[in-house]
C-alpha cells in the first residue's frame, strides 16, 4: 500500500565562512530566528524543524509558505536529495520527483541517449524503452535536437525533455516543485493536461506552489510552512483563508466556491 510518512524531520545547513564580520552581524541580528549552532558549535541555518505528516493513497498535499519557508528543502528531503539532520522517512511506492529540470540527466549524452538510459534505470524491457523514446520524442517536440548533447539545449528545452521523461510513466508517489508550472506558454498548456492526467493516477502527490488556485484544484490537504515549521495543516480552503490576504481569498472563493471543490481533481478511489 502506497504511503509516505515523515517522522519529526529537521534539516540544518552548515554555514561556511561564518566567522566573517558581516555574517556575525547577521547571526546576532537574527538571534531568535533560524540561525543556531549544531552539537559541535558550528553555525547552521535551521531550514526545517520537526516536520511530521503521513500520506496515504489518494492524499494530495500542497506546500505553501513565503520565500525561504522550507518548501523546496522539504521536497528535497522527501526525494532523498537531503538527508534529514534528525527524524526519518518511511515510504512505499515508486517515486518520481520533478524538482530540478536537469536532475538525473547526463549533459554529455544526447537527449535520446538520456531517454534510453532512464528506461534502463527503470528496468524496462527493450520494447518499452522504444515506446518511452517515441512518447518523449512526440511530446517534447525537440525534433532533431534529441540527437544533440543535452549541454547544447536551451533551459526551456531541458525542461521539455525532463518533463516528458518524468511524466511518461505515472508514478505512485509524485513530488513536484512549481518550476514545472512556468515556462513556454504553448508547451505548458500541453504539459498541464499531461500533469493533470498524471496527478489523477498518482497515488500520492506532494506539490509546492505559490499559486492558490493550482493548490485548490490539485490538492486535498495543505501544509503551511513558516520559518521551517508547520504553521497549519488541513483542508485547502481553510488554510488559504488564513494564509491569503482577504481580497485574494475572496477572489479564490468566487472562482472555486467556499469549499474549493468545484474544479478539484477527483480522488482516485
Ligand atoms: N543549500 C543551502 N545552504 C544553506 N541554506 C539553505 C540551503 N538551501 C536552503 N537554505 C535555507 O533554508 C531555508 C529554506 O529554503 P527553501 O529553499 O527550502 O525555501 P522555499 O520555501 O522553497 O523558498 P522559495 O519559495 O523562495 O522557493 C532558507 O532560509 C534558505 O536560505
Amino acid at each position: 500500500m502506497t504511503h509516505l510518512t515523515a517522522f519529526n524531520i529537521s534539516v540544518d545547513f552548515p554555514l561556511y565562512h561564518a566567522e566573517s564580520r558581516s555574517l556575525k552581524k547577521t547571526l546576532i541580528g537574527h538571534a531568535s530566528s533560524r540561525f543556531a549552532r549544531d552539537q559541535r558549535s558550528r553555525p547552521v541555518v535551521q531550514a526545517l524543524r520537526n516536520i511530521s505528516f503521513s500520506l496515504r493513497s489518494g492524499d494530495r498535499l500542497g506546500l505553501i509558505g513565503s520565500n525561504g519557508s522550507g518548501k523546496t528543502t522539504l521536497l528535497r528531503a522527501l526525494s532523498g536529495i537531503y538527508q534529514p539532520t534528525v527524524g526519518s522517512l518511511s515510504m512505499e511506492g515508486r517515486l518520481t520527483s520533478l524538482l530540478d529540470p536537469g536532475q538525473g540527466m547526463n549533459p554529455d549524452l544526447t537527449g535520446r541517449e538520456n531517454i534510453r538510459l532512464r528506461g534502463q534505470y527503470l528496468g524496462l524491457a527493450r520494447p518499452e524503452i522504444d515506446r518511452l523514446e517515441a512518447d518523449v520524442e512526440d511530446f517534447s517536440e525537440l525534433a532533431q535536437f534529441l540527437d544533440l548533447p543535452v549541454r547544447n539545449y536551451s533551459s526551456g528545452m531541458v525542461v521539455r525533455l525532463a518533463f516528458a521523461m518524468a511524466t511518461a510513466f505515472p508514478p505512485e508517489i509524485l513530488l513536484m516543485d512549481e518550476w514545472i508550472l512556468a515556462g513556454d506558454a504553448a508547451f505548458m498548456e500541453k504539459a498541464k493536461d499531461r500533469v493533470e492526467g498524471m496527478v489523477r493516477h498518482a497515488e500520492v502527490l506532494v506539490l509546492a506552489s505559490h499559486s492558490a488556485s493550482i493548490l485548490v484544484e490539485w490538492c486535498n490537504r495543505l501544509l503551511w510552512l513558516d520559518g521551517g515549521q508547520i504553521r497549519a495543516d488541513g483542508p485547502p480552503m481553510k488554510i488559504l483563508a488564513d494564509y491569503l490576504p482577504p481580497q485574494q481569498y475572496e477572489e479564490l472563493v468566487a472562482a472555486h466556491g467556499e469549499t474549493g471543490s468545484s474544479r478539484r481533481l477527483p480522488r482516485k478511489d
